[in-house]
């Protein structure tokens, strides 16, 4: 009943999270590169080309959710090569044109890879996102730190120190941290999966994996205290002791658990059926009328009855119902429910009575 975000959802979100804001970058790029005094080729091309794959790749991720994976590789890819491209491009520019230099030219690139590298490290797996890290570095940074150092004058310009900065000590950082965060990302994932196993512990019954009594009881007891209107249906299988008598337990287990498969089955999400007892179950119905209580538990008995579990020849239940009335405890309509069970019994089973 509590709701838990998958990792695949979030990985989605943010995915497309991603990719939309890439295309809003790129965008903003193509219409700096046009308002700018110098019209670069490369400037020219680049960010739209990119901006147009970002959203293709963006309708290709609404469209086949599934292959996220995927999506976001080409994504990382074509973001590598349009750094890799200005990089060699204009540090050989500046290194056989006299008089120019590369800190005029470079297109504000740098944090791009950096924002690159972390992307990488969160959608790839550990080595994939070390090796692109790894090659990232070499292909694009490289290049222009190499030009630096052999252009010292360059490198003492404020742009020259902050590639310089960038493209080193800012990166080196970044590729410590990473893994330490990738490590804790795990461990907290690791966290919140054992924190699942544990609430099913403490929240369901080890047989039949419905919720257990503990559980339906705080469901109930915050639907009084919300003041939400809810209904109960009790139901016990009738002559459940002959069953188990005559087939033995292993048996009499699974008629259990195919009796409640079969129930939750029939059930809506917001509704909680939980085994109370032995052979005894309740369901909790939220928001239900003086008709559609009913005729729930009908559905519930005849379900039951038609069920064919061999060996055993028959299995029917007897059912009873109770509504939440004004100023009502959990225990008075519990009490009512128990009653309006007892004598669906005395009728001789396999009925539903009020
Ligand atoms: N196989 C199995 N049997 C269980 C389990 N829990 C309770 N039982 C059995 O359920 C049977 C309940 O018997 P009774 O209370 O006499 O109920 P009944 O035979 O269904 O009789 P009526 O309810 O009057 O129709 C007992 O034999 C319990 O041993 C369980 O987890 N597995």
């Amino acid at each position: 009943m509590a709701p838990t975000v998958s990792r695949e959802r979030l990985l989605l979100g943010a995915s497309t999270i991603t990719l939309s804001l890439t295309s809003l970058a790129g965008a903003s790029a193509t219409v700096l590169a046009w308002i700018g005094p110098v019209h670069r080729p490369l400037d020219m091309v680049i960010p739209p080309v990119m901006t147009a794959l970002f959203l293709v790749l963006l309708a290709m991720l609404l469209r086949w959710p599934h292959r996220v994976g995927l999506i976001m590789r080409v994504a990382l890819a074509a973001a590598l090569a349009a750094l890799v491209a200005p990089a060699w491009f204009y540090t050989w520019q500046a290194s056989v044109t006299p008089g120019l230099r590369l800190v005029d030219i470079y297109p504000p690139v740098a944090s791009l890879l950096l924002i690159l590298m972390v992307t990488a490290m969160i959608y790839l797996p550990t080595r994939e996102g070390v090796a692109i890290v790894v090659a990232g570095w070499l292909l694009v940074a490289l290049p222009v730190l190499v030009y630096l150092f052999a252009h010292p004058q360059e490198m003492r310009t404020p742009r020259g120190a902050d590639l310089l900065m960038t493209y080193g000590p800012v990166f080196v950082l970044f590729l410590v941290l990473l893994p330490v965060q990738r490590k804790l990302t795990a461990r907290i994932q690791h966290l919140v999966s054992e924190q699942v196993q544990m609430e099913a512990m403490v929240n369901r019954d080890p047989l039949t994996r419905i919720y257990n009594r503990r559980f339906c009881q705080l469901v109930l007891q915050d639907l009084l205290t919300r003041k939400i209107p809810a209904g109960v249906i009790m139901f016990d299988l009738d002559r459940f002791k002959a069953i188990n008598d005559t087939y033995g337990h292993p048996v009499g287990d699974r008629v259990l658990q195919r009796v409640a498969q079969r129930c939750q089955e029939l059930l809506r999400k917001n509704e909680c059926l939980a085994r109370w007892g032995g052979e005894e179950f309740l369901v909790v119905v939220p928001d239900v009328d003086a008709t559609a209580l009913p005729a729930l538990a009908e559905r519930l008995r005849t379900s039951i009855a038609e069920l064919s579990i061999e060996p055993v020849s028959l299995v029917s239940a007897s059912v009873g119902i109770a509504r939440m009335i004004d100023g009502d405890t959990a225990d008075a309509l519990l009490q009512r429910v128990d009653e309006a069970l007892y004598r669906a019994k005395k009728q001789g089973g396999n009925v539903v009575s009020a």
